[in-house]
This record gives structure tokens, sequence and C-alpha cells, in this order.
């Protein structure tokens, strides 16, 4: 299927929300366009201006200088956990490169990722990424509330917080160079939570509609985030939203930067669909699971022929 420009995704200004204004006619106006948003797409674009334009400047100009890094030094973030290390180098991901930083909500954490990319350290990119993320984890818990706030769910808010984990992926995809459309990330959907995603100027992201095509994702503005809606989430919710394919696609020549913040649950939250979600006209979709577990499985053959790895795994 060819990619086609389609109508935009849905618009959610965030700006001049507090997340102490939960209950104000702007939260509530807002948590409605949420959950209609992801009904219809599983994801939307947020406007966001809390992350200033400068910080987002200098994080971009950081990434540049971290993947312009001699191959070893990137090689040395390493992980257990497939794609929360170093990808790249390698045949089948040809433009594709990216770091991850685990429990990027931990100080320590990002320190000593700074080290291993710059030994002499760099206290700028430390203080960057704590601001960013400190900025973007507040936009996942926001979201998340409204979310369960828009299916009554509310009393689970502070035990999904409290079991929250935060990856921040960085991603390079060099250009094809070629007159062609090429590749950079295949289709898929997401194995954590909640994504939120953001990119300099060069497009490539799309998204999968319902009925299969596929809409670009085109900012607005420069400081729009495209909130995406992942497998966990989706389980938790019994599918009443669902986790939305994604890809990148590349063309051009100039290569493109993009930044994510995936939250998940902690390896000993347990993924259960809360009873109150499950009745006559919802019977229940997927059995009790652990993150961790869904992540192995999408990794093993089996997992990767899967049409979707979540319902191949936990699916009643
Ligand atoms: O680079 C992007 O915008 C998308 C990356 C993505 O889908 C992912 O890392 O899961
Ligand atoms: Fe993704």
């Amino acid at each position: 299927m060819g990619s086609e420009s389609f109508p935009k995704l849905p618009f959610l200004d965030f700006s001049k929300l507090e997340l102490s204004s939960v209950g104000s006619p702007e939260w509530e106006s807002l948590k409605s366009q949420v959950r209609e948003a992801l009904e219809e797409y599983g994801c939307f674009e947020a406007s966001y201006d809390k992350i200033p334009s400068d910080l987002r400047n200098a994080f971009f100009g950081s990434m540049e200088e971290i993947f312009e890094l001699p191959l070893e030094t990137k090689m040395r973030n390493v992980s257990d956990i497939p794609y929360h290390g170093y990808i790249g180098n390698h045949p089948s991901v040809r433009l594709y490169e990216s770091l991850g930083i685990d429990d990027v909500a931990v100080t320590e954490k990002v320190e000593a990722f700074a080290n291993l990319m710059w030994p002499e350290g760099n206290p700028d990119f430390s203080k960057q990424t704590h601001s960013l993320v400190e900025q973007l984890s507040t936009l996942d818990m926001t979201v998340r509330k409204m979310i369960a706030e828009s299916f009554g769910l509310q009393k689970y808010v502070d035990e999904h917080i409290n079991s929250t984990g935060y990856l921040l992926r960085i991603m390079k995809y060099n250009s094809p160079n070629t007159t062609d459309t090429e590749v950079g990330v295949n289709s898929h959907t997401d194995k954590n939570s909640l994504t939120i995603l953001h990119q300099n100027q060069v497009e490539g992201l799309e998204v999968q509609t319902k009925d299969g095509s596929w809409i670009k994702f085109q900012p607005s503005t420069p400081n729009s985030f495209i909130v995406i809606i992942a497998d966990c989430l989706s389980a938790w919710l019994n599918g009443r939203l669902h986790s939305t394919y994604h890809r990148v696609m590349m063309s051009g020549n100039e290569a493109r930067y993009s930044l994510g913040l995936f939250s998940f649950p902690k390896a000993d939250y347990l993924i259960k669909v809360p009873e109150e979600l499950v009745d006559e006209q919802h019977p229940l979709l997927f059995k009790p699971f652990y993150h961790k577990e869904l992540l192995s499985f999408f990794y093993t053959e089996v997992g990767q022929a899967a049409p979707s790895a979540l319902h191949a795994f936990c699916g009643v």
C-alpha cells in the first residue's frame, strides 16, 4: 500500500493545561477530545509549549553530537533489553540508528549515559535531558490520567503512575539518498504503555488508520508531539483503545532525528484488565501478564511472525 497524505491527525492543545487543573472545564474538554481522538486513531498530535524552543534545539544539537561519536563509543550503551541499548551499523537497519536511556527519570542513569558518551562528562546534556523528561513525563501522566478517568478508572491512577518506568530513545534516520522512498522503521505497534514522539523538521512518521490506510504525521507547530497508545495500555483497557501501527518512511536527502519517551509498567506490575471494563458486551480479551514477558515473547521467532504479538501472547 502506498503512503498517501490523508487528513491530519486530531490536534489537541496541552499548552495551557496544568496537571493540577484536574476537573476544570479545560481539563474536562481536553479529556473528551483525548478519548475521541484515541478511539478513532489510537494517537493524536499534542501541542505542548512547556518545552521551550531553546531546550528543544539544544537537545537536538546534543543528539547530533552523539550520533557523530565513534561507533565504539555509541556501542558502550548496552542493555539486556532489545532496542534499549545501541542499534545501528547493521545491514537490516540501513538507515536507522538509535540509543536508549533506561530509567531516564533517574538522574544517575542519565549521568551514567552521559559519562559513557563523553568520558570527560557533559553536565549540559544531563540538565537538558532532565528538563525534557520532566515535562514529557508530565504530559504522559496527564494523558494516562485523562484516559483512566474517561473510563471511570480513576481509582487505579496512583497505582499506575507509581509503577511506571520511562525509556528515552533518540533516533537518527539517514537519508536514503536516492529518489525512492525507503523504510526507516517497519510497521509495528509499541510494546510499552504510551509513547510520545518528537522530530526535527524532517518528516517520515506515518500512522495507520482503522481502514488500513496511512496518514503522514505533519506537525502543525514546532512544539508538536505525537502521542500514541501502545500495547500494554491497550491490553489494560481490554482493547477499548487500540495500539496504533506506525512506521517511518524516509525520502529526500536530509537526515531525520527523533526522540521518544516510552512509558511502561515496571517489571513487578501485573497488567490485569480492571473488572469495570468486563461485561457481556465487553468480554475479557487479555489474560494478565507482565510487560517483560510480552517483550521477551515479541523477540522470539513466533512473536516476530505474529500479526499482533500482544494477541498471540495473552489474547483470551
Ligand atoms: O522515529 C519515529 O518517529 C518513530 C520511532 C518508533 O516508532 C519507535 O521507536 O518505536
Ligand atoms: Fe514505535
